[in-house]
């Protein structure tokens, strides 16, 4: 590479910065590393409009201060106590590939990080990930590219339509995609009965619950 380009990509890289709402050390809630320790990074900014979203101050993508790359990763780091061997760093918002994520990925991942996504899938994929998480939404749909790189599909059931309406994208995704349905929080008690029914009948989907919400974590 010409030292100009090199010089270019460090420049961008570097003078990158992405609305942060907020990042927590915790324990993974949902999916495939569900009970593994995680660093999470919420990017502002959301136009889906899931009428049940559990974070809806995210979606305002100028209400969150922006941070370089830098300050994101050295965050990250202290937080975890300076070795993120075995630590998942999950980048999620807000939908976090309404912004480009070559730069913070890769930064991470030059210190240790593992990276996954957590993504409706509605912007399409940037960035270099170990683990992507889709949670397709009815209200702006996932884009092709991100549904045939999913990892995990995870389908949240607000009602009995949903069910059928998961099918649909169980079609699309790759044949090694891990198949989740997870229970909308407030409609839990009354989705839990017919979800348990489901997976009974139909075993190549799992049963995931937001385990942080009953450990009250974040
Ligand atoms: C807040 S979203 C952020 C990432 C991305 N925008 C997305 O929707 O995948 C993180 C995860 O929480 C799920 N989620 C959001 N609100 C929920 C709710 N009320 N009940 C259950 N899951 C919810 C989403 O489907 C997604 O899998
Ligand atoms: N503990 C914990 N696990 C999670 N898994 C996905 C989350 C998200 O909001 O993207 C989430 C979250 O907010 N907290
Ligand atoms: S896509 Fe994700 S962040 Fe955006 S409204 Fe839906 S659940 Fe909330
Ligand atoms: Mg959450």
């Amino acid at each position: 590479m010409m030292i100009e380009n090199i010089e270019k990509n460090t420049t961008t890289q570097t003078s990158m910065h992405l609305p942060v709402m907020e990042s927590f050390y915790t324990i993974q809630g949902e999916g495939f590393y569900q009970g593994h320790a995680a660093y999470f990074i919420r990017l502002g900014g959301c136009d889906v409009g899931c009428v049940w979203c559990d974070v809806k101050d995210s979606w305002d993508i100028d209400a969150h201060p922006k941070f370089s790359i830098d300050q994101i990763v050295a965050k990250a780091l202290e937080e975890v106590g300076g070795d993120p061997k075995n630590i998942i760093a999950v980048i999620t918002g807000g939908e976090p590939l309404m912004h480009p994520l070559d730069a913070l990925t890769d930064a991470l991942h030059q210190v240790g990080f593992q990276t996954n996504i957590e993504t409706s899938g509605a912007h399409p994929l940037s960035g270099h990930f170990d683990w992507i998480c889709l949670s397709p939404k009815k209200f702006k749909f996932a884009l092709p590219d991100v549904i045939q790189a999913a990892n995990e599909l995870k389908v949240i059931i607000f009602n009995k339509s949903d069910f059928a309406w998961a099918e649909k994208y169980a079609a699309e995704v790759n044949p090694a995609c891990k198949l989740y349905i997870q229970p909308e929080w407030s409609k839990r008690a009354e989705m839990l009965p017919l979800m348990i029914d489901y997976v009974k009948s139909n075993p190549q989907w799992e049963i995931c619950l937001q385990i942080h919400k009953y450990m009250d974590i974040p």
